[in-house]
């Protein structure tokens, strides 16, 4: 597969770099006038891009919140990726809760939890924001799991070696049939996995086929550098 060159960047221009890209397809696909959904994931390099993103004027009223996954712990738990979400972004822009489509990660019954969440998902998400881990996970898509073959479901619990263990991810086929995606990927420690994916190599990250790659200068290390800086 080929894929588009990153955009690189300098650390500290990261996350504004992914609030303004996000902002933009936002309001593109608010441009006819109806509803847009953000789909949005955990991780510490997001935190930074949802504050800034929060400083952009948007018809944000017209914006519907999903996650691309969920630890399965309750929503006030730090580890919570609703919370990040809540603290950096939806708090700071008073998003009415019935905007925000929270996955039940700590419900005892996850699978019903995952089915429930994929009744609530629109036919294709219009912008998702993406991380990668340094195994080239992406969302709750780790490396061997056998979600990463699932064809139908739209929403999986798994259980990942990134702790918390359990938790509830989007799917390749909803990820893929999302109009925009952007990856950000911040840090030395994603250097190899970054390479990897632009190597060819069939990591999770690298199976979300029609998607931009924001790195940052560390995680692009010095090939990508010199060919794509
Ligand atoms: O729930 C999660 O942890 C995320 O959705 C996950 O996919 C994250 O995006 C990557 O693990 C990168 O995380 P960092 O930004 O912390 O490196």
């Amino acid at each position: 597969m080929s894929r588009p060159a990153p955009l690189i960047v300098a650390p500290e221009a990261l996350a504004e770099h992914a609030a303004d890209w996000l902002a933009r397809e936002l309001r593109q696909s608010l441009a006819g006038g109806g509803r847009c959904s953000l789909a949005l994931s955990g991780g510490r390099t997001t935190g930074p891009i949802y504050r800034t993103l929060a400083q952009h004027k948007l018809p944000w009223e017209r914006v519907d919140f999903f996650f691309a996954d969920e630890r399965c712990v309750p929503p006030e738990h730090p580890e919570s990726n609703f919370l990040l979400v809540e603290e950096n972004l939806l708090r700071p822009l008073s998003i009415p809760s019935g905007q925000v489509h929270r996955m039940e990660g700590e419900r005892e019954d996850r699978d019903a939890a995952a089915r429930d969440y994929a009744a609530v998902l629109p036919a294709a998400l219009d912008v998702v924001l993406l991380g990668m881990g340094e195994d080239g996970h992406t969302a709750s898509l780790f490396p061997g799991n056998s979600a990463l073959d699932e064809r139908e479901r739209q929403v999986l619990a798994v259980v990942g070696p990134k702790p918390p263990p359990w938790r509830l991810t989007l799917t390749l086929p909803v990820l893929n049939a999302a109009r925009r995606v952007l990856f950000a990927v911040a840090g030395t420690g994603k250097q190899d996995a970054v390479r990897r994916v632009f190597a060819g190599e069939d990591l999770p990250a690298a199976r979300v086929a029609n998607a931009v790659w924001l790195l940052d200068q560390a995680a692009a290390g010095p090939t990508l550098l010199e060919e794509h800086g």
